[in-house]
């Protein structure tokens, strides 16, 4: 069990994680830095430039936008931060980067979570640099599967395309959920009863992917009957393989401006 984490940047992802670990008894007690007006925490919150407790933090989170690691890491005393092991869960911000603005020989772990660890659900590529041992991975895979599943990637550059699948994926699925329930306005239904069937076909089917084995393709035959109604909307994604090639296009994207965050280029 961590005894003292210190995270800079308690929004979104930071807050998730950090009140995550705390429900859970993985992480006794949390100071987060954060200017916001952030309320109902279980971490005791510092706005930005107010003086820190004298900790030796165990480890430190960094949660902040990706331009602002700097700032928010150089405004804390580097007494705090002398035996801390760093998680950054920022996108594109490289170990190249991270490094430096550490104490020298710190240990550094990159990760790559996404939404769904609000409720337990989400998933984490993480990778680490070589000054993080068996033990402190153990316990960083433990941190990371307590809201969901976790995976440890095998170069850097891999986090890249986690970024670009599962960092940014839901926001894909949500597009897809609104396109769906808009359709089945126009088709007569109303929003609430759109809204519901989306949603839960949205899940039913993630939950038949995720069991063992599944093929995504023979899923989506079991669907299709010959003929049938399905056949007839499928053909329209699959003209000229138009769904496949924009999601291709939209998750290169994702990875070129993934390359993009990184300070260091
Ligand atoms: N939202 C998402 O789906 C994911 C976000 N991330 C990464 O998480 C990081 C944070 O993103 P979100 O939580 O979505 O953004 P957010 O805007 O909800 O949280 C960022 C927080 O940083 C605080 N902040 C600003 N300046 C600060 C400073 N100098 N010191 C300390 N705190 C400061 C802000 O007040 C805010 O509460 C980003 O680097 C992003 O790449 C990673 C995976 C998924
Ligand atoms: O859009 C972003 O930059 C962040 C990283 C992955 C999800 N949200």
């Amino acid at each position: 069990m961590v005894k003292h984490a210190l995270f800079l940047g308690y929004g979104r992802m930071g807050s998730a994680l950090g009140e995550a670990w705390l429900q859970a008894g993985l992480v006794q007690h949390i100071d987060a830095v954060d200017p916001g007006n952030i309320q109902g925490m279980q971490a005791s919150l510092y706005p930005a430039g107010q003086a820190l407790p004298a900790t030796d933090y165990e480890l430190v989170v960094i949660a902040v936008k990706p331009a602002l690691a700097q700032a928010a890491l150089q405004a804390i005393p580097p007494a705090r931060l002398a035996r801390a092991c760093f998680i950054s869960v920022m996108a594109g911000v490289s170990l190249r980067t991270l490094e430096p603005l550490a104490p020298a020989a710190a240990p550094v772990i990159r990760t790559m979570p996404n939404t769904p660890v609000i409720i337990g659900q989400g998933c984490t590529g993480l990778y680490a640099n070589n000054r993080v041992n068996p033990a402190l991975k153990n316990m960083v895979s433990a941190l990371f599967s307590a809201v969901g599943t976790a995976c440890w990637v095998e170069t850097e550059d891999q986090l890249h395309a986690v970024t670009a699948i599962s960092g940014s994926g839901p926001a894909y699925y949500h597009l897809f959920s609104e396109a769906l329930a808009q359709a089945g306005m126009k088709l007569g239904l109303p929003p609430d009863i759109a809204n519901m069937l989306a949603a839960r076909t949205a899940l039913g089917a993630a939950s038949l992917q995720c069991q063992q084995h599944a093929d995504f393709a023979a899923l989506r035959q079991a669907v299709t009957s010959p003929n049938g109604t399905t056949h007839a909307a499928i053909q329209i994604f699959e003209q000229d393989e138009q769904l496949r090639h924009l999601v291709d296009r939209a998750a290169m994207q994702a990875h070129t401006r993934s390359r993009e965050l990184d300070p260091a280029g």
